[in-house]
């Protein structure tokens, strides 16, 4: 058997792990040893888990809070065990090359692979840096980002521009097959709603309190988030999920507009299967502003609509999703303007001559 290993890190949100979670397959055709570290709790357990021949390590993490807390005293050192814990792990397992997709879970990891020597790659979906790739891009060889702005944030020497990677599965859905699965039918378009991996209680809370005026236009398939299921509602075309794992390619073959967070892997998939998108971005309040950037920048494309958090009401979300509509084919015409590069080779070829292991197989 080959020697070839790599690492691969990420976590705290589904949007940390989906990026490895479409490179690794292409690693393990070629034979490599795969490694990931993540934490006790994280989404990454639960998603890397679902993979075959993965081993997965837990490391202690700590959060980087914005915010006064008690417990910024105690992530230090949460923080300096991870690091101890990453560098025993990268000892034992001698990997070449390790991956990185960034938050928190991933600096203890990027620090030890520093102090190890081991030559890392991370990878930036957001418009700008967040903070956990912040504080590892010293420990970094490579930074690779989907927005071609990124770059300018970063050092020169490290950046590149690669464009989004989109898992290959999603490529691969049946419309009929979504259909059944939500138990919708060709009545009506389908609208899907998504409040990022982890459901949005801002976009659940305006969407059913507007559930009948947007019945009358669309079907919808509506993704909630995790125990934000409500079985109270019952209502013709009306599907809810907590979160899609496998079923996912096909109910999005089955959707025609989508009503979304603007979470960078997110957005960049709906770009990549053309769907007509609604953005509302996380505020300012909860987060560096990073979603606002993302979702201006795919307004400024005509690739999506936008309406910012402070400002969506019932009546306002119900407005711009029949404007949505309405411009569907003007906003299809700037989507065909989009190239899906190929980032997932880039990506491969960079990891792998970060390791310095080239292209031989
Ligand atoms: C609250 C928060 O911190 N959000 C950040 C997080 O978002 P979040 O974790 O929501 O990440 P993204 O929106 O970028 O990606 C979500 C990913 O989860 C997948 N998915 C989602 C729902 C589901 O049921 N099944 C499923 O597979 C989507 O297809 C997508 O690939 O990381 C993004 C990428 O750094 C950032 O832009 C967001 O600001």
């Amino acid at each position: 058997m080959s020697d070839k290993r790599i690492l691969f890190t990420g976590g705290g949100s589904a949007g940390h792990v989906i990026v490895n979670l479409a490179v690794i397959p292409h690693f393990q055709k070629e034979g490599w040893k795969i490694d990931y570290i993540g934490s006790k709790n994280g989404i990454e357990k639960e998603l890397i888990s679902r993979l075959d021949n993965v081993e997965y390590h837990e490391i202690s993490t700590g959060k980087l809070r914005r915010y006064f807390s008690k417990e910024n005293f105690k992530d230090p050192f949460k923080v300096l065990k991870g690091v101890l814990q990453s560098y025993r792990i990268i000892g034992k397992r001698k990997p070449s090359v390790i991956f990185s997709k960034g938050g928190f879970v991933s600096v203890p990891v990027l620090a030890a692979a520093w102090l190890r020597k081991t030559p890392a790659v991370i990878h930036e979906s957001d418009y700008t840096p967040g903070l956990a790739n912040k504080l590892a891009i010293p420990f970094a060889k490579k930074v690779l980002t989907t927005f071609p702005e990124t770059i300018q944030h970063l050092p020169e020497t490290k950046a590149e521009w690669i464009g989004a990677v989109v898992r290959d599965e999603l490529f691969q859905g049946n419309r009929e097959k979504g259909l059944a699965i939500a138990n919708l039918d060709n009545s009506k378009p389908i609208l899907l709603i998504m409040g990022g991996s982890g459901g949005s209680a801002k976009i659940n809370g305006s969407v059913r309190g507007s559930l009948d005026e947007l019945l009358a236009d669309y079907q919808i398939i509506h993704i909630c988030g995790k125990n934000n299921v409500d079985p109270s509602i019952k209502k013709e075309g009306y599907s809810q999920f907590e979160y899609v794992n496998e079923e996912l390619s096909d109910l999005f073959a089955a959707t025609d507009f989508v009503l979304s967070r603007a979470g960078s892997n997110a957005i960049f998939e709906f770009l990549a299967l053309r769907k007509p998108m609604l953005l509302v971005p996380l505020s300012r309040n909860a987060s560096r502003g990073d979603q606002i950037l993302n979702a201006k920048s795919f307004q400024k494309q005509g690739y999506a609509h936008m309406v910012e958090e402070e400002e969506l009401t019932g009546d306002r979300l119900v407005k711009e999703l029949k404007r949505l509509k309405e411009e569907k084919m003007t906003i299809l015409r700037h989507m065909r303007n989009y190239e899906s590069r190929e980032a997932k080779q880039q990506v491969i070829s960079t990891i792998k001559q970060a390791g310095r292991i080239g292209s031989q197989k």
